[in-house]
């Protein structure tokens, strides 16, 4: 497996006109050797076109793609070494499924032995070893789609292995199931793998780097916790999380933050002036208050969701903002006021959609 480097890499797909128009703004970004890491965003915002470039599949308009080091840029997609796996089902129609999985060994002449013994192996790791000696076309679209995969994951030599939405087709229970199966093979082989989706959940559960994606742009990279935890980009805030982090005009009255014209108990706040200011915060870390009290701030209840193991209780403040709460076991009538307070050190302060640093005491 490989270290893959991307340099100042960009593209614009209308790079004749002058002006670009970039799908990818110029990035630099690196993918290390042995990593698991998604490409996480909503449609249209580049995942694809990265991923076409470092398959070779498109040329960028900027840049470079360097594979251990070795600049690739130039390079064709057959000699870059990549396995790649899109999002629908490509088998060879005509082929067992014995044959599809073992065709990228023997195109390395591998012996047949090893060919067996890596077949046998994947076959058994994603069930396709009951129909092995099937035919490709008589199978579902999940089936054909194991296959792919299967193709993608069977060399323990290439450099990467590329994954364009490869569960789309896949049923939602065996979805869940092959999340976990795909993370383990490549723990167990070391491969690096990049795994694009727009699906939080698949990214979170497979990758031990997410790289959260915004109209073309890297908005931040990192572990699903740190994600979770420190969005440094209001865009990570609404993307990761269900629901999404609340995010809350505010300003400084007296020194102290005010939200919907309540003032927020804190001792002294420095933030920066000026700008778009809003207070973040997840709705696991807001809590409600049996009563009323001296710091606690006050909302009308909207709706209560129960979600079996939890509830999404939303509170409306007095400028008609949202405040969602992830919450057990809460009694309401809508319409009622109720006490909640915000847990100081979850607060985090974006300015203009970037976190700043805010010292609340
Ligand atoms: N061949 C093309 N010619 C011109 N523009 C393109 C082309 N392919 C993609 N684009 C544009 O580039 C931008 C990024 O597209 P891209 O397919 O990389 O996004 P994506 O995040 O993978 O989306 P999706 O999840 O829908 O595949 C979009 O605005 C898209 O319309």
């Amino acid at each position: 497996m490989a270290r893959i480097t991307l340099e100042r890499l960009g593209h614009a797909y209308n790079r004749s006109d002058g002006t670009p128009n970039y799908a990818l703004y110029p990035l630099d970004l690196v993918w290390e050797d042995g990593g698991t890491y998604a490409l996480l965003g909503p449609s249209g915002c580049g995942k694809s076109t990265m991923l076409n470039i470092v398959s070779g599949l498109l040329t960028p308009s900027e840049g470079r793609v360097l594979i251990n080091g070795r600049d690739v840029t130039g390079t064709r997609v057959a000699q870059r070494n990549i396995a790649q796996v899109f999002q629908f089902p490509v088998v060879y129609a005509s082929k067992s499924v014995y044959e599809n999985l073992a065709f990228p060994l023997r195109c390395r002449n591998m012996a047949n032995r090893e060919v067996d013994r890596r077949v046998n192996e994947i076959a058994e790791l994603l069930n396709l070893d009951t129909i092995l000696h099937r035919p490709a076309r008589k199978l579902t679209p999940d089936a054909k789609q194991l296959i792919s995969l299967g193709r993608g994951l069977v060399r323990d030599d290439v450099a990467v292995i590329l994954m364009d939405e490869p569960l789309t087709v896949i049923d939602p229970q065996l979805k869940f199931h092959l999340r976990r199966k795909l993370k383990d093979i490549s723990a167990r082989h070391g491969h690096t793998l990049v795994y694009v989706t727009h699906d939080q959940n698949e990214a979170m559960t497979l990758a031990e780097n997410v790289i959260v994606m915004d109209n073309g742009r890297v908005a931040q990279v990192g572990t699903p916790q740190e994600l979770f935890e420190n969005p440094t980009h209001a865009h990570v805030g609404y993307f990761i999380g269900s629901p999404s982090m609340n995010f809350l005009p505010v300003s400084l009255y007296n020194g102290k933050l005010s939200i919907a014209g309540q003032v927020v108990a804190f001792g002294t706040v420095e933030v920066p002036e000026g700008g778009n200011l809003l207070l973040g915060i997840r709705p696991e870390f807001v809590e409600i208050l049996p009563e009323a009290s001296p710091n606690a701030l006050k909302a009308k209840l909207s709706e209560v969701q129960d979600l079996g193991t939890y509830q999404i209780v939303t509170g409306q403040l007095a400028d008609g903002q949202c405040v969602k709460i992830k919450t057990k076991s809460f009694k309401g009538i809508p319409g009622d006021e109720f006490a909640f307070r915000l847990v100081q050190d979850r607060i985090r302060m974006f300015c203009d959609g970037k976190q700043v640093k805010a010292l609340l005491t």
